[in-house]
This record gives C-alpha cells, structure tokens and sequence, in this order.
C-alpha cells in the first residue's frame, strides 16, 4: 500500500489519493493529457517542463517502459497525476515499469484520483497552479504554498530545457539539406523526421544568435517546440527576424509557431486550458484537407483567420485551423509574388506520440528549400480534398510518408 498524498490546486479544490512514483512535494501548472497511448512521449516532451500533466486515460503505465521511446534525456513533467496505474507492465519492449521509472528520476505523482472530476474542474476554471505532496497531510498548509508557486504566464523556460553545446544529426542516406535547428525543448523524434529526408541538422543552443546560424550556412531554420510563455521570449524572436530579413527559408513548430508569429507582429495569449493530446482536428486550409493531429500547448497566436496581413518579411496568413475551437494552429508567410518565405504549426507533426497525418510538413519543408515555395499550393487554396494531388503538383516528394512502424505510440 502507498503512502497517502494529496492534491491541492490553487483555488483550493482538493483531492485525496495515493503517492505514485517519487516521494515529496511538486508544484507546476495544472494541465490535462487526453492522449490513450504515448505516455513515455509525454513525460520526456520538454514542452510539458513546470507542469503537472493529468492523464484522462484511466489506466496508465500497461506498457511499462523501454529506453527507445524517450523524446528527451529525461523526464520533464514537474507531477504525474493518473487514476489508476497498471499494476504490472505488460509488453514485449517493457524494461521497467513506470512507477520505478518515476520513482528514479524523483518524478512526485499521485494515483487513485477522480481524474475525470479533476479534468472537468480545470475545464471549467481554466489551467491552474497545482501541488502534490506526499509529506503535508494539511491541505490548508499546502495551497499557501501553491499559491505561492511560480506562474506559467509570462516564464521564460527554453533556456532552463536547451542543449548547452551544438550537435549534428546526420542526414539518413545522402544528404542534401542542411537546416540550423533551434533547441527550445527539441523532441527527438523532430530531427529525426528531418533527418529521414536527407536533411543534416545542425541542433543549436536557445542562445544561438543569427551569426550562429548563419555559421552553419543552413538552407533552412528551424524552431522547436518548447516550454513557457512565448510573450516572455525576446533573442529568438531577434534571430528570427534577422533570419527572416536574409530570406532564409523557416519552419517552426508549436512553440516555434508562436515565436513566428510574434516576430511577424502578432501577439499570443494563454488558452483557458489548451490542447493536450493526440486526436485534434486541424484543417490544412492550403489543401482543405482535414488531418487527426497530436497537440501540447497552453498558448496560441492571435492573428486574422481570414486574409493576409502585410509584414515587414511579406505576407502572413493563418494556414491552419483547430476545428474545434477555431485556434490558430498554423501560419504562414509569402513573398508579394506568392513565394512561400516560412511556415509553421502549432501542433506535432513528428507524431511522437501521435497520427502521422501531419508528416507532409517534413516534406513541405523540404520543398520550400527546393525553392518549390508552394506557388502550387496557393492556387490550391478554395480547392477541396479531391484535387490534392494534381495542385500539389509532380515531381514534388510523396506528402504521405512514413511509416506506420515507428514505435512511438
Ligand atoms: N509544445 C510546445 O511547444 C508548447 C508551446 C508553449 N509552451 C505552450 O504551452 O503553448
């Protein structure tokens, strides 16, 4: 039998339940996870850095844990909060489970909660700070201290989860890219889907500056996904700019989605709860075609659903659309003639844990720094579902890669 914990948030809902994983107390902000699989992708996303993840799915930990399945060095969530864990891992490529896991890399969680009334609460009152504690048996005595704890609103957190020191992936067969990639909580599975088409990625520091990129004579910039508030991000925004000027090709994805928006003069705010999971529906409204898509993020960008708004780089338009609630969920960025300059999503099209509808966005990428900027894909735009392979156009590579053998979820 556990020792007993409990859960405060900072309104002073509280929920009784059992301790899972680590011992101790942990403060973060309060978010839920809809995703029925990927919980090892979940844990080690940088993104999810200073937040207690709540997992809706029931019972988590049924496959254990292997050391391929990681997207970063370690785990990043602050506290794991799941209604009732596996009580034995069951899997061919389980090494451990996910309770010792937890308990070694000093992961404080909670078990035996209503998840479902937890959800329902932070759907309603909108994402929260939240404490977890193992050793305060008074509830009272621990909300003073989650009411006390560090905001989401306003953190700057890339620095805290960034590589310090460059490294190189190798293109996967014949190279003929080489993209500058900017770690602000980079997920594994992100340059590896780069690297799958040809592309040598150059992963730099959050600190980089534009002669760092420039260094690396990249013919494509990449952002990553990443934790924090991207209203409290200053340099990368500079650097982008300063990339954007030099007419280097950009992708961005989720964090790297807001910070193209601010640099293209947009503002962002926080979502009521935000879009954690790996079924969301988002509308590709270059080719009208609807894909099933994996999402983590609190914050969105702020800019027109319909027409172009005039840029210092060019034009910029919202390329894709949640349609659940209307979210930005993509931009992208054209010259006066048409010419894709930039694009980027807010969601993860590296698919780890996730759908693969999204890969085409590796391939899009590739294209843009073919210099096949999409002209294609504008006359696209009115078009439905039907034509998307004549207006994308021969030769371009096959926009529906990948395999369906990864291991990811
Ligand atoms: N996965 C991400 O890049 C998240 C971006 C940002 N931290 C947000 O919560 O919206």
């Amino acid at each position: 039998m556990s020792a007993p914990a409990i859960l405060v948030l900072e309104d002073g809902r509280t929920f009784h339940g059992e301790s899972y994983g680590a011992e101790g107390e942990t403060f973060g902000e309060a978010v839920f996870n809809t995703g029925m699989t990927g919980y090892q992708e979940t844990l080690t996303d940088p993104s999810y850095h200073r937040q207690v993840v709540v997992m809706t799915a029931p019972h988590i930990g049924n496959t254990g844990v292997n050391d391929e399945d990681p997207e970063s060095k370690r785990i990043w969530v602050a506290g794991y909060v799941v209604r009732d864990p596996a009580r034995r891992a069951s899997n061919w490529r389980s090494q451990r489970s996910l309770d010792d896991e937890l308990r070694a890399q000093g992961v404080v969680g909670i078990s035996g909660i209503d998840t479902r009334a937890l959800t329902r609460h932070l759907r309603e009152r909108g994402a929260m700070r939240v404490g977890i504690s193992t050793t305060e048996t008074d509830p009272a005595a621990l909300l003073e201290r989650v009411q006390a704890s560090g905001e989401m609103a306003g953190s700057e957190l890339a620095s805290e989860v960034s590589t310090d020191t460059t490294y190189v992936v190798p293109a996967i067969g014949e190279k003929r890219y080489t993209v500058a990639a900017l770690d602000l909580g980079i997920k594994g599975m992100t340059p590896h889907r780069m690297a799958e088409r040809g592309i040598e990625v150059h992963v730099l520091p959050a600190t980089a500056s534009i002669e760092d990129v420039k260094a690396v004579a990249p013919d494509g910039l990449f952002y990553s996904n990443g934790p924090g508030d991207p209203a409290a991000t200053t340099h990368q925004i500079e650097v982008l700019q300063a990339a954007l000027a030099d007419e280097i090709p950009y992708f961005g994805i989720c964090f790297g989605n807001q910070l193209f928006g601010r640099a293209l003069g947009f503002g962002t705010y926080k979502l009521k709860y935000g879009h954690r999971g790996i079924n969301q529906p988002v509308m590709d409204r270059t080719t009208g075609k609807t894909e099933v898509t994996a999402h983590n993020h609190g914050f969105a960008v702020d800019a027109p659903l319909e027409g172009s708004t005039t840029t210092p780089y060019g034009e910029a338009s919202v390329s894709h659309v949640c349609l659940n609630d209307d979210v930005v969920e993509g931009l992208e960025l054209r010259d006066a003639s048409g010419r894709l300059k930039g694009f980027s999503v807010q969601y993860h099209p590296e698919a780890a844990a996730g759908p693969h509808d999204a890969a085409y966005l590796f391939d899009r990428f590739v294209q843009l720094m073919e210099g096949r900027g999409g002209f294609e894909a504008r006359s696209a735009r009115t078009s439905t579902t039907d034509t998307v392979v004549e207006v994308r156009g021969a030769p371009a590579p096959s926009l529906e890669t990948t395999s369906t053998d990864e291991g990811d979820d």
